[in-house]
């Protein structure tokens, strides 16, 4: 089922055109991932779907009964401020305790409720994140650079846990990440983005595309292989 179509959009901000003629589209259940060099558009293009941008030219289509659930970069919780993690989940809209419970055991953090946001490591603290995006009940999860600042195994615990939330909710998700290997393994398909599409398909294509190359060298092939072994846990020889 069709559940998002970017159609041919177009987006200029302050005077200087950001993206141009973008056209892609998500199904239901899929992981699709947007990669791209720094200000090529990423953020923009979700900010556009949704609802934070109007388009100057094309349009966005969904079904407007569409359940969202959106994942920030970060967010920043003053360290004076003593929040627990069920109060943190509870706003701005009051959850039931066996809600956030089910929604942080989706997340990959269970009974974390009684703890302090501040005293959070940087990988739970994005799960919490993660975890009151589910209680949307999404159909559509929608990560922007959701693992900044973690470390390149704490980066891919994340998206396996993202894998595993899709699995679980069969939701389709969105994701835009700078951590090519990581979530290009993750992913079902990938559309490379530098205003416009350069190339899009499975990782392994986009990974071997000459427009995905001239922009970040030929290095994470040989990565994606990498971390698809060990996420696979298989053991054949190579
Ligand atoms: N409100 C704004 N006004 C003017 N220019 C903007 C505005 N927001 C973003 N831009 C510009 O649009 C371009 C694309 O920004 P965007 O944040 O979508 O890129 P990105 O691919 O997500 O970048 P990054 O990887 O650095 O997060 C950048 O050149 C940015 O400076």
């Amino acid at each position: 089922m069709r559940m998002v179509d970017v159609n041919k959009v177009s987006v200029s901000l302050g005077g200087k055109p950001v993206l141009q003629n973008v056209s892609f589209h998500l199904d239901a259940g899929e992981i699709v991932t947007i990669v791209g060099p720094n200000g090529s558009g990423k953020s923009t293009v979700l900010r556009a779907i949704v609802g934070a941008i109007k388009p100057d030219a094309g349009q966005v289509v969904m079904p407007g009964s569409l359940r969202l659930g959106y994942v920030p970069q970060k967010l920043h919780i003053d360290q004076t401020l003593p929040i627990t993690v069920a109060r943190f989940l509870s706003l701005p809209k009051k959850r039931s305790g066996a809600k956030i419970a089910e929604a942080l055991s989706q997340a990959g953090v269970e009974g974390l409720e009684r703890q302090q946001m501040t005293s959070l490591s940087g990988g739970q603290f994005q799960r919490v994140l993660l975890a009151r995006a589910l209680l949307e009940d999404p159909q559509l999860l929608i990560l922007d650079e959701a693992t900044q600042g973690l470390d390149q195994v704490g980066s891919a615990a994340f998206y396996r846990q993202v894998e595993d939330v899709r699995a679980s909710l069969n939701c389709a998700v969105l994701m835009v990440s700078h951590e090519l290997h990581v979530v290009m393994s993750a992913s079902d398909r990938v559309i490379c983005l530098n205003g416009h599409v350069c190339c899009h398909g499975s990782p392994e294509t986009v990974a071997s595309a000459p427009e995905y190359r001239a922009l970040f060298g030929t290095g994470t092939q040989g990565a994606l292989a990498l971390y698809r072994h060990d996420h696979d846990h298989s053991h054949e020889t190579h």
